[in-house]
């Protein structure tokens, strides 16, 4: 056991989500600074979200620059705090993976149980605010193009299909040079198992069929809400958020009324996301550059093929990678 209160200070908090509340702290040994995301266990949504992000992050063996690495998880009980591993026989895991499996809790839910994330700290905030709040600069686009090629090929060979690609997801960390982004928010992640047992696994996250529709309206490829979709789903979301980057398209968020980054069709008055349309219309031909003159040749064949609404014709994560490089190098050469 150990005290999770004596290794971290928490320092201010930082932000909230659906299912839990981030703070910045600090670990008090090494003055280092770290992020701290504390879950209540008190539903089995909570408990099945929290366990997602703890299988997607503690699947990954190496660190990524680009993906928001996981220190390490905590439960705490009551005054008591015990570090979590992936598969670990205690009793206190099992029963969240219990209750993660039946949807009801498997323990007495009137004693408090939190999952502790401690992550890298991200000073910069989200790739909304950071864009939304500066010029347009053609640096940071393409070294973002960069950063999230290689950040989604490193995910999808490590089997992790993130579902939920948006800008509210991508941390940014603001170091001396060009800030680094970091992708974030693995609760809606789906690790694509691949044994090597069973002949009948995946191998390969584009052989990983899902079915349970996830992720947010803008960013949704047209097949994952029609609930048959593979990693190309996160194809079709990064596409959304570089066409929406490179032109500087946004739209209101109906409710929060947060201007947010991301591409669309409209239709008289309305705008309609880009899965829905393409769902109602595969053939719709999509007006790239929306607002600009001009674009590129090849970024504007890249976005098209991110986008497209047959998913077989998007480009798999490493194709896409290499292709960015190529578009970013030529952004970065035509800006120095
Ligand atoms: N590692 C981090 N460093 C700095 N800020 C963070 C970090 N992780 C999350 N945050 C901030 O904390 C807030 C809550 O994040 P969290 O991941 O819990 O939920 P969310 O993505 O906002 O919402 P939801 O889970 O409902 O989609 C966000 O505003 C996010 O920018």
């Amino acid at each position: 056991m150990v005290s999770s209160q004596a290794k971290y200070e928490l320092i201010q908090e930082v932000g909230r989500g659906s299912y839990g509340v981030v703070y910045e702290a600090v670990v008090q040994r090494t003055g280092a600074r770290v992020a701290v995301k504390k879950i209540r266990c008190h539903s089995p949504e909570n408990v099945e979200l929290a366990l997602r992000e703890f299988w997607a992050l503690s699947s990954i063996q190496s660190q990524h620059p680009n993906v928001i690495h996981l220190k390490e998880c905590v439960l705490q009980r009551g005054g008591l705090a015990q570090r979590m591993n992936h598969g670990s026989g205690s009793s206190s895991y099992l029963e969240l993976v219990e209750t993660s499996l039946k949807g009801e809790l498997a323990f007495n839910g009137r004693r408090s149980r939190y999952l502790w994330f401690v992550m890298d700290f991200c000073d910069g905030g989200d790739m909304n605010a950071y864009l939304l709040s500066r010029k347009p600069s053609r640096r940071t686009n393409a070294s973002f193009m960069l950063q999230l090629g290689s950040a989604l090929a490193f995910l999808h060979r490590n089997r992790i299909i993130h579902r939920d690609l948006k800008p509210d997801n991508i941390l940014i960390s603001q170091g001396p040079a060009e800030p680094t982004l970091k992708v974030a928010d693995f609760g809606l992640s789906k690790v694509c198992s691949a044994s090597g047992l069973d002949p009948d696994e995946p191998a390969s996250v584009e052989r990983c069929f899902l079915s349970t529709a996830c992720g947010t309206d803008f960013y949704m490829a047209p097949e994952a809400r029609e609930g048959c979709y593979t990693a190309k789903a996160d194809i079709f979301a990064l596409g959304v958020i570089i066409w929406a980057m490179v032109e500087r398209l946004t739209f209101v968020e109906a409710g929060t009324q947060r201007e947010l980054l991301g591409s669309y069709v409209r239709h008289g008055e309305v705008i309609v996301p880009l899965g829905e349309a393409l769902l109602v219309n595969p053939n719709m031909e999509l007006l790239i550059p929306a607002r600009m003159k001009s674009m590129r040749a090849g970024m504007k064949r890249l976005i098209r093929e991110m986008l497209a609404a047959d998913p077989r014709q998007r480009p798999d994560a490493f194709e896409l990678e290499l292709r960015l490089v190529r578009i970013a190098s030529r952004e970065l050469d035509w800006d120095t």
